[in-house]
């Protein structure tokens, strides 16, 4: 990370040293370190400007504080007053709906998307096991694979920085907490060697001192976007600035969370909904990529639906195709989860029944 005053030179004279704005949460700051040595590599200084937002200092729950993008607020607002040229956000944090007058450009390559339990691996949890996680998503694909399992477990709702998270699996009351492996790993927090274990091929995976699990997909789909940064600028800027966030894209990242983001949009839900997304660039043909999606969301998502659906599995989706517009296969994606669960509450409130009894 380059301060203005230390940055000195850039090796291109002509790109300018990009100010770049993010909260100022440990984790938010290693995202813009990594952003600054991106735009190093070709060149390009920067400096940091650290936004607090409401996220980071209203201590109740994020499904609590309400609406989406607590934590982008801020950082927008520095943007539209021109205090930064570019916004790191997490991508998973922003909300689908586009802005007037800013924009995202740029998506780096994805870190690993996938979710972790930290203070256990999955065979050592007890029985009732108290998890922590303050996200729906997580807490429905928990009880959903506890109950394949025939298992129990006990959601407790948590919320606070990594570290706080992690400390509570740590003597704080909670067996184990599930946290993005993106997060962990941006924050160096995460090892994970292959160990040989009597001839078979295991993984040591421990965090912060901590044993844990990379939670596999078929276990726990991520949040859409999740593991992805997000580059935000103003329309109106232009030129060298421009040019620059621009060299950071990577066009798959970019097409995976177009088609997850989709997802999520159709279905009007935010990023605290329950509802799990995996789009997945496999191929590409001419000005097509072949991408297959998976999908979760939990039954409850629709009115329609009563409470007492809570205890039933998930609905579960996926889709795979050739397109050229990755927005339309999740879109559609979402339609289906959709049909299928306003359908399924049509059968459950059912036709009125006919009464005979006792009507004289
Ligand atoms: N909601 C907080 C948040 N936003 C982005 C990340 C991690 C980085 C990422 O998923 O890209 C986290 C922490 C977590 O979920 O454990």
């Amino acid at each position: 990370m380059t301060d203005p005053s230390a940055s000195g030179t850039p090796a291109v004279p002509e790109a300018p040293a990009l100010r770049l704005g993010a909260r100022t949460s440990p984790l938010a700051r290693a995202q813009v370190d990594l952003v600054a040595a991106m735009l190093a590599a070709h060149g390009v200084g920067s400096s940091f400007v650290g936004v607090t937002t409401t996220g980071d200092v209203d201590p109740r729950l994020l499904t609590e504080i309400g609406g989406t993008g607590v934590f982008a607020s801020a950082v927008r607002d520095a943007l539209r007053v021109d205090k930064i040229d570019c916004a790191v956000h997490s991508l998973k944090d922003l909300p689908t709906a586009a802005e007037a007058d800013l924009e995202v450009i740029s998506v780096p390559a994805r870190e690993d998307v996938r979710d972790v339990l930290v203070g256990s691996t999955l065979a050592d949890l007890p029985d009732g096991a108290r998890v922590g996680t303050g996200a729906p998503r997580r807490a429905m694909q928990l009880q959903d694979w506890a109950r394949s399992q025939g298992r129990s477990i006990e959601v407790v709702p948590v919320r606070g920085n990594v570290d706080t998270r992690i400390d509570l699996a740590r003597g704080g009351g909670l067996d184990a907490v599930v946290l993005a492996g993106a997060g962990l790993r941006r924050l160096g927090y995460l090892s994970d060697a292959a160990v040989e274990l009597s001839g078979s091929d295991k993984r040591d995976t421990v965090v912060r001192s901590l044993p844990a699990e990379v939670l596999d997909e078929d276990l726990m789909l991520p949040a859409p976007g999740q593991g992805a940064l997000a580059l935000e600028v103003s329309r109106s800027l232009g030129g060298a600035a421009r040019a620059a966030v621009l060299l950071l894209d990577d066009p798959v990242a970019h097409t995976e969370i177009r088609a997850e983001r989709a997802f999520l949009a159709t279905l009007e839900a935010g990023c605290t909904a329950p509802v799990g997304v995996r789009a997945r660039v496999v191929g590409r043909r001419g000005n097509a990529v072949d991408l297959t999606m998976r999908a979760v969301v939990e039954r409850t998502l629709l009115d329609t639906l009563s409470v007492t659906t809570k205890s039933l599995p998930p609905v579960r989706v996926d889709v795979s195709g050739s397109t050229t517009d990755p927005a339309r296969l999740g879109a559609d994606l979402a339609r289906s989860v959709l049909a299928q669960l306003s359908d399924e509450g049509r059968r459950r409130a059912g036709p009125a029944p006919a009464r005979h009894d006792g009507a004289q």
